[in-house]
């Protein structure tokens, strides 16, 4: 057979002319920033408190804001101080107490009243930002504000001529920037630079922008805007087609050098980009993002519980790094490679993001492989082969009639299967109920390695399965406990059984568990049964000697 010569690839991941900077920019913040450095700009606590529900009042607006601090975000947009007392109480508090990152306050660029708040409310901070923003965009100029583009235009320069007046960190955004047409954006980007904004943001405000869409336009801005490269670019993406982390990534290709988003992604609708997406992002894949943020990585999964917690809206079990499920493992192929080497599975060490590890969940699509770790994790050591297999076989049948199998389950399973030495052992049972009627029971046991039958009714499906055991297995003990609890909760939890039975003033308890509470109860009574003639093993030389 002849193969076709593939053609050698040509296409290189850093081919953006952006991607890598050709000037460093000195910020008044940040001072001399390094080109492949990208600033972490959180507003968690402005826009993701923007998403319905998500309020959060004073102390837990500080807590949030000094976890991120911690958590080395590089500015913390604390609120929007005209909106509300509490709002400029709560930018006040964290300016006074929030130390080691900027405090930044956001603001409508056409009011007047609005930057005043913002300065008022920074006025003890250590480092400061006004954010302002005014939409640019054809409709929201027209039927939002109600301005000509040229208003709009003349209240870029003052707002921010009034913001720097404030503070020498400045920040403008271009509302709903994504949809504004290119040239009129450019006009306002160089009259905000002009004005002494030092930060440029294009947001994709409703979230419509796609990947091309935002790279395209932070590239257009770099080349055409006079006193671009004096300046950073920032995106701010919001995720109504779900791309708002994409996005982002893009507009960094495009030259964007600082990133607005949120902890766990909330925010107004479908939320913002989420931080620790595109941090973990920009780490995993440097092949193709060369460049660093200041995010302590190990610390993202105790600031998106918190904010969890402080909120009561728990992420999805799916939430990539910060879900339930991110690092947990439930088919066996999967779970086989994982114990072979981690790294075939998870692109990521869940200690990198503050899991302490990868967990394997056990549930019916789970393999041989992780059942064994699993037993040696719970204390079993190696089990022998056909003791691992009956065992794995019961814990698959289990798996099937139940969602979830606890650790409880398995140790309950396993502890009924690897009891030495059984002379009984139980194999199947078959049971026919019908109300106002006795209950049959058909009945296998082993009894020293032989298949023995029998069959029985009694008052009820337990009755009838312990008489058929009397018949299999003729004995004279009396039966002194029967106790029946659930293992774990739900309706499809395992009963745990317990008989006590007793023979001549020899008292014995077995246990039994299964789904299916008749054969819990008889594997319990086999258990009961097998003691019982060790008991009397023992007894016989004893009373030989007497
Ligand atoms: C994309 C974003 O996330 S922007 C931030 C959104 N966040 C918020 O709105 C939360 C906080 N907001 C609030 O508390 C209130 O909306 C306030 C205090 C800001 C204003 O309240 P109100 O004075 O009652 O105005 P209302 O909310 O009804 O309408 C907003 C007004 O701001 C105007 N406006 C909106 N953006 C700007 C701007 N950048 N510059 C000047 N005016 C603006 C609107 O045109 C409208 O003016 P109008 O009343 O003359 O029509
Ligand atoms: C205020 C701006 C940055 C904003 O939140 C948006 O456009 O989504």
């Amino acid at each position: 057979m002849r193969h076709r010569m593939l053609k050698p690839d040509k296409t290189d991941s850093k081919d953006s002319p952006f991607m890598s900077a050709t000037h460093t920019i000195t910020h008044p913040s940040f001072g001399q920033m390094s080109a492949d450095r990208v600033i972490i700009f959180d507003t968690t606590l402005r826009d993701g408190e923007q998403s319905p529900g998500f309020s959060m009042n004073l102390a837990e607006k500080l807590r949030m804001a000094e976890a991120l601090a911690a958590l080395g975000v590089d500015v913390i947009e604390a609120g929007f101080p005209v909106a509300s007392k509490g709002d400029f109480e709560s930018v006040s508090q964290i300016a006074r107490n929030t130390k080691g990152a900027v405090i930044c306050a956001l603001a409508r660029t056409g009011g007047p009243k609005d930057i005043i708040a913002a300065g008022e409310a920074l006025a003890s901070a250590e480092r400061k930002r006004i954010h302002n923003f005014i939409s640019t965009s054809p409709l929201h100029m027209k039927y939002k504000l109600r301005m000509e583009p040229e208003t709009v235009l003349d209240l870029i320069t003052t707002g921010n001529t009034a913001a720097r007046n404030l503070t020498d960190d400045v920040e403008w955004s271009a509302e709903d920037g994504s949809r504004t047409d290119p040239d009129f954006l450019c006009r306002c980007v160089e009259a905000a630079i002009k004005a002494g904004a030092n930060t440029i943001n294009i947001p994709d405000t409703v979230g419509y922008a796609t990947p091309e869409d935002m790279e395209r336009i932070f590239a257009m801005l770099l080349e055409r805007v006079p006193g671009a490269e004096k300046v950073i670019f920032s995106a701010h993406n919001h995720n109504d087609l779900g791309l708002g982390v994409a996005n982002t990534l893009a507009s960094v290709r495009g030259g964007a050098r600082q990133i607005e988003c949120t902890i766990n992604g909330i925010g107004e609708r479908a939320g913002n980009a989420a931080l620790e997406e595109i941090v973990m992002a920009i780490r995993t894949r440097h092949d193709q993002y060369p460049f660093t943020t200041g995010i302590h990585t190990p610390s993202l999964l105790k600031v998106s519980r918190m904010l969890a917690t402080i909120t009561s809206f728990d992420v999805q079990p799916n939430k990539a790094i910060v879900g339930r499920n991110a690092f947990a493992h439930e088919s066996g192929i999967h779970q086989d490679g994982v114990l072979k080497n981690a790294a075939t599975y998870e692109i990521m060490t869940p200690e990198s993001v503050g899991w302490s590890r990868s967990s394997l969940v056990m549930g019916k699509h789970s393999g041989r492989a992780a059942f064994r770790d699993k037993l040696k994790a719970l204390g079993y050591g190696e089990l022998e082969d056909s003791k691992l297999n009956d065992a794995f076989s019961r814990f698959k049948d289990l798996a099937d009639r139940k969602k979830v199998v606890y650790d409880e389950d398995i140790v309950a399973l396993v502890d009924d299967e690897v009891r030495d030495h059984d002379r009984i052992r139980f194999e199947s049972l078959s049971l026919s109920s019908r109300s106002g009627k006795p209950s049959e029971v058909e009945l296998a046991l082993q009894v020293d390695g032989k298949t023995v039958a029998a069959q029985s009714s009694g008052n009820g499906p337990v009755d009838a399965a312990f008489n058929a055991l009397r018949v299999a297995f003729p004995h004279e003990a009396r039966l002194a406990l029967f106790s029946v609890g659930a293992v774990t909760e739900g309706t499809d939890a395992q009963a745990l059984t317990t008989v006590r039975l007793e023979e001549e003033g020899k008292l014995v308890d077995g246990q039994g568990a299964d789904a299916d509470t008749v054969v819990s109860a008889v594997r319990a009574y086999v258990h009961a049964l097998n003691k019982l003639l060790v008991k009397r093993d023992r007894a016989e030389p004893e009373a030989l000697t007497a």
